[in-house]
């Protein structure tokens, strides 16, 4: 009796052990971006860098900084699959009428991958990131 118990028991650890290595890690956007941690940093670098581009710091010069960090922050780890909602504006009311070109756009793009270079994010993970953001692109240029 005690022989089947164990052996009841020997094979439920072995399925279980089994069951682990088969399915693999949970690992999401926001893990690979390093959690909130991460996503703070890459936003204060990125906003760093926005200081010091004369053609894109421009748009900012009426801008409360500290709301757009926290909507930033909040935004990266909404669409990264982090445990946030994005409560700000939406993209095409925060960038109508500021008649962003696609030059600046673009040039904001590379300051964010710039960013994440800084902060150490793999390029496979950066472009998982910027394909996320890409769908919004056109309700940021010349609106
Ligand atoms: C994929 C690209 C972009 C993303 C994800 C993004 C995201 C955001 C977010 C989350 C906010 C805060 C919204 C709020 O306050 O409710 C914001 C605000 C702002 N964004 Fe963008 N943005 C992008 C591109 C750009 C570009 C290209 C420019 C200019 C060159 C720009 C200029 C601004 C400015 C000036 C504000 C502050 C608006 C204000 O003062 O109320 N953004 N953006």
């Amino acid at each position: 009796m005690t022989k089947i118990i164990r052996f009841t028991v020997l094979v439920a650890f072995l399925t279980g052990l089994s069951a682990c290595q088969i399915s693999p890690p949970r690992n999401t956007l926001f893990d690979e971006l390093g959690g909130m941690e991460g996503i703070t940093k890459i936003t204060d670098e990125f906003i760093y860098e926005i200081g010091l581009d004369r053609n894109v710091v421009k748009h900012f010069a009426d801008t409360d900084l500290e709301r757009f960090r926290n909507k930033l922050i909040e935004q990266l780890c909404d669409v990264s699959g982090g445990p946030c909602q994005y409560s700000g504006d939406t993209m095409l009311d925060v960038h109508k009428k500021m008649n962003i070109s696609e030059a600046e756009f673009n040039r904001t793009v590379d300051l964010l991958i710039s960013a994440m270079n800084v902060t150490g994010i793999p390029h496979t993970t950066q472009n998982k990131l910027l394909a996320k953001l890409a769908p919004m692109r056109p309700d940021i240029i010349y609106q």
